[in-house]
């Protein structure tokens, strides 16, 4: 099977230092159904691949394929409607929380599905939120859901989220947890997420990306990795994270 998303060679030099690598060159693939946790310390760069990934920044070196066509050869809306970045800190639109879930679709020109928005909403526990609430008002555990609800509207084939439980309590961690496992279950979507908390990743994923020292180090199994990682970093990784729960950064 043709992988969705292709990785050749993906490479970024720091910001501030062109000198040196953020990561050095990646090569790896995202097929459909896969869910994989982007694990590692803060400050490697994991946000900042998941955000190429998207299109959203441009890689130093390197290119992706998508479908098997070369990213220079897709419109970046097409891609960036096909695989899907969810921010740690989203941005509302300006407008109500309607708004906010409409101009998604509007800006794809794809119909506003209603009630699949009403459905995500109320498993991400904002059933009762107002829609007609200015979107700005909201609490950040709120812009995270609506902006994870945006993201599922547009049924994208890759979903890339970042930290997306990070400002949630327990419960509505657990409901959206459920909630992305049954979309992409459902949809056969592949997720692509960014966690600092191993017990997450470990529920929810079945492949880790493990970066450190400015690279990809491991690229393994979820449950292979977590039993026996194959790198010395990753075991002192481990070790640090043993035991933590939700929301710790390193
Ligand atoms: N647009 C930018 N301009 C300048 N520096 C940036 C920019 N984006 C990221 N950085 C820097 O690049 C480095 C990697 O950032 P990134 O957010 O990708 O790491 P991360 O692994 O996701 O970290 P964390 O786990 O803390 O979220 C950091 O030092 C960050 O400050």
């Amino acid at each position: 099977m043709t992988p969705l998303l292709e990785l050749h060679q993906l490479a970024k030099l720091q910001f501030d230092n062109r000198e040196e690598y953020l990561f050095r060159p990646i090569t790896s693939k995202v097929a459909q159904g896969d869910r994989i946790a982007v694990i590692g310390a803060s400050g490697q760069g994991k946000s900042t691949l998941l955000r190429i990934l998207a299109r959203l920044e441009r890689p130093d070196e390197g290119y992706m394929s998508l479908d098997g066509v070369s990213d220079k050869d897709w419109k970046p809306a097409q891609w960036r409607k096909k695989v899907c970045y969810t921010a740690q800190h989203p941005v509302m639109l300006p407008g109500t929380v309607e708004d906010n879930l409409q101009t998604v679709s509007r800006l794809h020109s794809l119909p506003f599905d209603a009630p699949a928005a009403k459905g995500y909403m109320g498993q991400l526990g904002l059933g009762d939120l107002d829609w007609k609430k200015e979107a700005s008002s909201l609490s950040g555990g709120e812009k995270q859901r609506v902006a994870l609800v945006r993201s599922l509207l547009l049924q994208p084939d890759v979903l890339l989220l970042d930290e997306f439980t990070a400002s949630l309590d327990p419960g509505s961690r657990e409901g959206a947890e459920l909630c992305v496992r049954q979309w992409a279950d459902t949809s056969k979507a592949a997720v692509v997420l960014i966690s600092h908390d191993m017990e997450q990743a470990e529920r929810m994923c079945s492949v880790v990306w493990f970066m450190a020292g400015g690279e990809l180090l491991e690229a393994a199994d979820a449950g292979r990795f977590f039993a026996a990682p194959e790198t010395e970093a990753a075991r002192q990784f481990l070790k640090r994270h043993a035991g933590e729960g939700e929301t710790k950064n390193v």
